[in-house]
C-alpha cells in the first residue's frame, strides 16, 4: 500500500530551486527550501535591506556590536560574505562591550576573540570596569536583581559610542532583528511612549546626543531565520542567557510576539510595516551630518574619553561643541547637564542607587527609574 503511495504522489522539491531537496520550512514564509536556496534568500534579503538603506560608502570603517551571541556572530558572517560578494569596500571592525558579568560575558567573549580569527577582523574590548569603575557583578551586588536591565542598557549604549569613538569609527551596526523591532514597537505602543514609537522603526538611529550612528541590518530578519542560519552554517556562537533578570515588559511583549507568529508568521512583518506607517507629529530637531559626525569622532578619539570617563575629569573634546552639549561630570556628549551615565555612577558610587529606587511612591522598580531618566531636565 505505502509503496503504491509513494508511487502515487511526487517527490516534493525545493520551492525555489525545484531541484534539490527540501531541508526545512522557511520561518518566514513557511515555503519549504533546500539550503542553498535558504542562504540564498537570507543573504539576498540583508543585502536588499543594506542597498535600500544606502548603508554603507565605499572607504568606510563600521563597527560590529559583537556580543558572541548568535545575532551579532551571524551579522559579522554575513557582512563579510556580502562584503566580498557584492564588493561594498567596507572595513569591518569588532567592537565587544564587557559589562563584567560572570559566567556569561566572560565565556561570550571568548567566542568573539575566535570569531575575530574567523572572519578576519579587528576586535576591540571595552569594559565597564575601565570605563566606570564598576562591573555589573558589582553593581547588582549594590542595587539587587531589580534595575540591573537599566543600568546595563544606559551605560552599554554609551560605551558602544565610546569604544566606536576610541575606534575613530563613527558607524555601528548591531543584531537587532525583526522580532527585536517588533517587540520595541509594541512596547512603545502599548506604553503610549509616541516619541519613541516615532524613532523605533528606523534602520538608522542618529542620536544629538551621541557622534555614532547605529544601524540595525536585520530590521527585517526573523529571529527564527537567525537561529537556522547559524545552525546550518555551524557558527561559533554562544548561547547562554544572561545571568542577571531581563526587563520583564521586553519578556511580556516578547511573548506575545512569539505567540502571534506561531498562529500567523507574517505577524512579526506586519507589526514593523505597521509602525513605518505611522504618522506621528515630526520632531523639528536636526541632527547631524555624517561629515559632522565623522568629525566629532574623530576629535574625540584624539582626547581619549575613556581615560577621562575613568577619571571622572570634566573634559573638552571638542572645540566645536559647546559646553553646553556635554556632560557636566564626564564632558560627554549630552542634552542634559549630567548625562544618564554619570546620574546612574553618581547614585553607585555614593551607595545611593537602592535607596531611590525604593524610594519613590508611584511607579515602581524598572518603570520608576526609566521615568525618572526621562524626565530628567535643568
Ligand atoms: N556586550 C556587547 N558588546 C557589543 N555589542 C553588544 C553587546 N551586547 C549587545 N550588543 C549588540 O546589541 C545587539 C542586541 O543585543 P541584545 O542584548 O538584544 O542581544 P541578543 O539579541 O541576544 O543578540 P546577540 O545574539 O548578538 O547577543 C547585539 O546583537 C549586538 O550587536
Amino acid at each position: 500500500m505505502s509503496g503504491t503511495h509513494a508511487n502515487t504522489v511526487p517527490l516534493r522539491m525545493c520551492e525555489l530551486c525545484h531541484a534539490r531537496k527540501p531541508v526545512l520550512r522557511r520561518p518566514k514564509t513557511l515555503q519549504k527550501l533546500c539550503k542553498p536556496c535558504f542562504y540564498h534568500v537570507f543573504e539576498t534579503e540583508i543585502h536588499n535591506t543594506i542597498m535600500e538603506a544606502k548603508l554603507f560608502h565605499r572607504g568606510e570603517r563600521v563597527a560590529i556590536g559583537a556580543s558572541g551571541g548568535k545575532d551579532s556572530t551571524v551579522l559579522a558572517h554575513v557582512m563579510k560574505t556580502l562584503n566580498e560578494r557584492y564588493d561594498y569596500g567596507v572595513e569591518f571592525v569588532l567592537l565587544s562591550i564587557d559589562e563584567g558579568i560572570t559566567g556569561y560575558r566572560d565565556d561570550s567573549l571568548e567566542t568573539v576573540k575566535r570569531n575575530k580569527e574567523q572572519y578576519s577582523m579587528d576586535l576591540e574590548i571595552v569594559s565597564y570596569s575601565e570605563l566606570y569603575g564598576w562591573s555589573m557583578d558589582q553593581i547588582v551586588a549594590q542595587i539587587g536583581n531589580k534595575n540591573n536591565c537599566t543600568y546595563c542598557g544606559v551605560f552599554r549604549r554609551q560605551a558602544l559610542d565610546r569604544g566606536s569613538v576610541k575606534l575613530g569609527i563613527s558607524h555601528i551596526l548591531t543584531g537587532h532583528n525583526a522580532d527585536d523591532m517588533a517587540e520595541t514597537i509594541l512596547m512603545n505602543l502599548l506604553r503610549g511612549d509616541v516619541a519613541r514609537l516615532d524613532r523605533c522603526t528606523e534602520i538608522v538611529t542618529d542620536s544629538s546626543d551621541s557622534p555614532v550612528k547605529r544601524s540595525k541590518p536585520f530590521k527585517y530578519t526573523y529571529e527564527k531565520e537567525i537561529v537556522l542560519y547559524a545552525h546550518y552554517k555551524k557558527l561559533d556562537y554562544f548561547s547562554t542567557e544572561c545571568t542577571y533578570s531581563p526587563e520583564a515588559f521586553r519578556g511580556t511583549a516578547r511573548t506575545l510576539i512569539k505567540n502571534l507568529e506561531a498562529v500567523r508568521p507574517s505577524s512579526i512583518i506586519d507589526i514593523i510595516k505597521s509602525g513605518e506607517s505611522f504618522v506621528l507629529l515630526k520632531n523639528q530637531k536636526k541632527y547631524p551630518t555624517p561629515a559632522e559626525r565623522q568629525e566629532t569622532a574623530t576629535t574625540m578619539a584624539t582626547a581619549s574619553t575613556c581615560q577621562n570617563l575613568a577619571q571622572g575629569a570634566p573634559s573638552a573634546f571638542d572645540p566645536n561643541v559647546t559646553r553646553a552639549n556635554r556632560c557636566h561630570t564626564c564632558g560627554y556628549l549630552s542634552m542634559n547637564k549630567i548625562c544618564k551615565a554619570c546620574i546612574l555612577l553618581e547614585g553607585l558610587n555614593a551607595g545611593r542607587a537602592k535607596l531611590e529606587l525604593d524610594g519613590g511612591v508611584e511607579p515602581t522598580g524598572q518603570a520608576a527609574l526609566t521615568k525618572k531618566l526621562e524626565q530628567l531636565s535643568f
